[in-house]
């Protein structure tokens, strides 16, 4: 038996490690080590200590971020931008941050490397990304990672053992369930799902007792603080979150997954960056792009997850978005039906909406 961390575990500890601005190290088998640290959390401090470390750090960003900028992603998925010796934390959070792209630009170009192997910067961005940070860390070479770490009490991260967690979904487990009456019906159930990587919870909400050998009346619904809670007219998400739910009242049956994924899976803080952009003028789309995120980072296969262990086979999809039913499929949950969930349209969201349909193929 030994208490030391798995490389669960150590990821958990390193996403929490990038957003407090703590460096993590990197290996990997050919004997590479680097320090990454989320560039949105850096501090000039830091970068100093950094620079006095050893060699010169580059700050490694997504292709979206970097086709922004006019930088060449010699990397195919990201790019190594060097950081210039008389360079500012202000100019490396520019790199990372789009917010003053339009007020202040970079000025270009920007030197990125073609040399060496770019799979530590890849997971110092995944990590970046599922902390909900910026996808951006300023990463640099250093000798003898893990003496390194274990001298620093740094969290130590080794490359073969972590790609296939970043890529991979955590098995959930159903931690609690209990009764919820509810205004849409008093037969309401909450259950609580857990992951084991130390990630976000999500719920499933069932009405009634559906029976397990039909179609389910379903909805996968993924967080939207704002449309949800604070009644945003930006988007439809209340509306739809409570028709589903009054739909399912009405049928007296039916399952809503509440998905903690926020902003199509970039979290608040980041969806609130991608609004300061649309407030400029770019769609929902390019507000992501800018960022250095995809349209969409949700993993839906955690929804035909909590359904199977809920013990569905099949679903009638309250849906509008074409990928939420190829997945369901994908994944061994029948769609019989697809169920129109058309509510909420403003003048607000009335283009969100239309770029959804236009470039996310959504139904209208
Ligand atoms: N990044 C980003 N996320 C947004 C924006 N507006 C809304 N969201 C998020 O988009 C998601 C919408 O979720 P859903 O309603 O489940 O998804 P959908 O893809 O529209 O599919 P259906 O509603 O099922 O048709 C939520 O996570 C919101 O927080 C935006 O402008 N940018
Ligand atoms: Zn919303």
């Amino acid at each position: 038996m030994s208490l030391i961390p798995d490389i669960t575990e150590l990821l958990a500890r390193a996403r929490a490690d990038l957003r407090m601005g703590v460096p993590v190290v990197l290996t990997d088998d050919a004997g590479l080590s680097v320090l990454a640290i989320s560039a949105e959390s850096l501090t000039a401090q830091r970068l100093a200590d950094l620079r006095g470390i050893g060699e010169a750090p580059v700050i490694a960003i997504t292709v979206r971020r970097a086709d922004t900028l006019k930088a060449r992603a010699y990397d195919g998925d990201l790019a190594r931008v060097t950081i210039p010796a008389d360079a500012d934390l202000g100019w490396v959070q520019a790199v990372a941050d789009p917010s003053d792209d339009l007020n202040a630009p970079l000025k270009g170009p920007l030197m990125t490397e073609r040399q060496g192997s770019a799979s530590l910067h890849r997971i110092a961005i995944a990590l970046t990304k599922s902390a909900r940070l910026l996808p951006a860390a300023v990463v640099m070479p250093i000798e003898d990672g893990r003496g390194f770490a274990g001298s620093n009490g740094l969290t130590l991260i080794d490359h073969a053992r972590a790609a296939p967690h970043l890529t991979e979904r955590s098995p959930l487990h159903e931690i609690v369930a209990a009764r919820l009456p509810m205004e849409v019906s008093e037969a309401g159930r909450l259950h609580v799902f857990r992951p084991e990587d130390g990630g976000e919870e999500h719920y499933a909400i069932e009405i009634g007792r559906p029976d397990r050998e039909k179609p389910v009346l379903a909805r996968l619904h993924s967080a939207c603080f704002t449309g949800d809670l604070m009644g945003s007219l930006k988007c439809d998400c209340g509306p739809q979150l409570r028709g589903a739910l009054a739909q399912m009242g009405a049928e007296g049956s039916g399952v809503l997954l509440y998905l903690n994924q926020e902003g199509r899976g970039i979290g608040l803080a980041n969806k609130m960056r991608a609004y300061f952009l649309q407030d400029q003028g770019f769609d929902t789309v390019e507000a992501n792009h800018r960022l250095g995120f995809e349209d969409d980072e949700r993993d839906f296969r955690l929804g035909s997850d909590i359904l199977k262990s809920l013990g569905f086979k099949s679903v009638r999809l309250l849906t509008n978005n074409p990928n939420k039913i190829a997945m369901m499929e994908r994944t061994g949950i029948e769609v019989t039906e697809r169920v129109a969930l058309k509510v909420g349209e403003n003048a607000h969201n009335r283009d969100y909406l239309a770029t959804k349909a236009a470039k996310s193929g959504h139904l209208l």
